[in-house]
């Protein structure tokens, strides 16, 4: 599988299947424009389709994960020959809220990594990953109100389960900036870690070592417990469990657990 490549996302695969995708707009703080958002897109759909990639750790390059939306054409008129990036839909969705939910679709977990500013878009993308990672020193925002917007890159549907709903909305009313820090305490980030990036990669390499159709079943069930029913869940619970049971990679996970050694994992299909 080769990966696309741009001037806005790279995308580098480890051999224990660890896929490294870095947002590459550095001078810009790795603001969304046109092209990112395009990068970003593809990124995703490359990774969907590759077979061998057993985690993700999503980060951006130079001083900031993202510092949202590109700012520089706020305030121009809409250009009649371009339909706004919101009309483009993909599916279910527009191409804004790709870019955040493109994550949570994916079949592998993906880990992002905070660090200088998440602002916005940034914000929502980082919440369309599994788990966050923050720098203590991060700055983070829900930022559109400041704009006379509000959050739809799917924040709202990402954030529901993650945050308390009071929290979510003195955060959206205000776009008051919180550190990384207060952000594990909001529900925001998962861990808060001085090397954000190291602990990100310690985790996905763990994840890399475990059953890759499990890990994706126990994906798309957490992906689910917001859409199904209790009962529903059961029912999910059970059909991916059967369909895992007693499959070449769960003997594998058997058998090395047994025999006291690493287990060795064949890529699902
Ligand atoms: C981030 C700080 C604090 C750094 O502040 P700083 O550390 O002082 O650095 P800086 O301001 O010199 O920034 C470094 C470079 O990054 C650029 N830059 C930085 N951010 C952006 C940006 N967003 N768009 C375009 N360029 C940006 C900035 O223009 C500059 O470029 P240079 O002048 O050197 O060529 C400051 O630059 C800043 O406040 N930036 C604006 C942040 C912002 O308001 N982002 C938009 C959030 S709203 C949003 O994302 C809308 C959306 C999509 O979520 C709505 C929806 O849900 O649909």
């Amino acid at each position: 599988m080769t990966f696309p490549q741009n001037d806005r996302v790279s995308i580098i695969l480890s051999d224990e299947g660890v896929a490294d995708v870095r947002l590459t707009r550095p001078d810009k703080m790795n603001a969304l424009d046109p092209a990112m958002f395009d990068a970003i897109i593809g990124a995703a759909a490359a990774l969907h389709q590759a077979k061998n990639v057993r985690a993700v750790v999503l980060s951006g390059e130079g001083r900031s994960f993202c510092a949202g939306l590109d700012t520089s054409n706020f305030g121009a008129p809409a250009d009649p020959d371009r339909a706004p990036l919101t009309e483009r839909t993909y599916g279910d969705s527009n191409l804004f809220q790709q870019v955040a939910t493109a994550w949570r679709k994916l079949p592998a977990p993906v880990i992002a990594v905070l660090h200088g500013v998440c602002f916005g878009g940034g914000m929502q993308i980082a919440s369309g990953a599994d788990i966050r990672i923050a720098a203590p020193d991060a700055r983070m925002a829900i930022m559109e109100m400041k704009w006379g917007l509000v959050p739809d890159m799917g924040g709202y549907q990402l954030w529901r389960g993650m945050v308390r709903d009071d929290v979510l909305r003195e955060l959206v009313y205000t776009n008051r900036e919180f550190s990384g820090e207060e952000a594990q305490t909001l529900g925001l980030a998962t861990y808060v870690d001085p090397d954000p990036l190291e602990r990100a990669r310690a985790i996905a390499a763990t994840i890399a070592q475990r059953n890759p159709n499990a890990i994706q079943a126990a994906k798309r069930l957490s992906n689910a417990m917001y859409d199904k029913t209790g009962t529903e869940m059961l029912m999910a619970e059970s059909v991916e469990q059967q369909a895992i049971m007693r499959t070449p990679n769960q003997m594998e996970a058997v058998m090395s657990q047994m025999q006291k050694r690493p287990a060795n994992f064949v890529d699902p299909e």
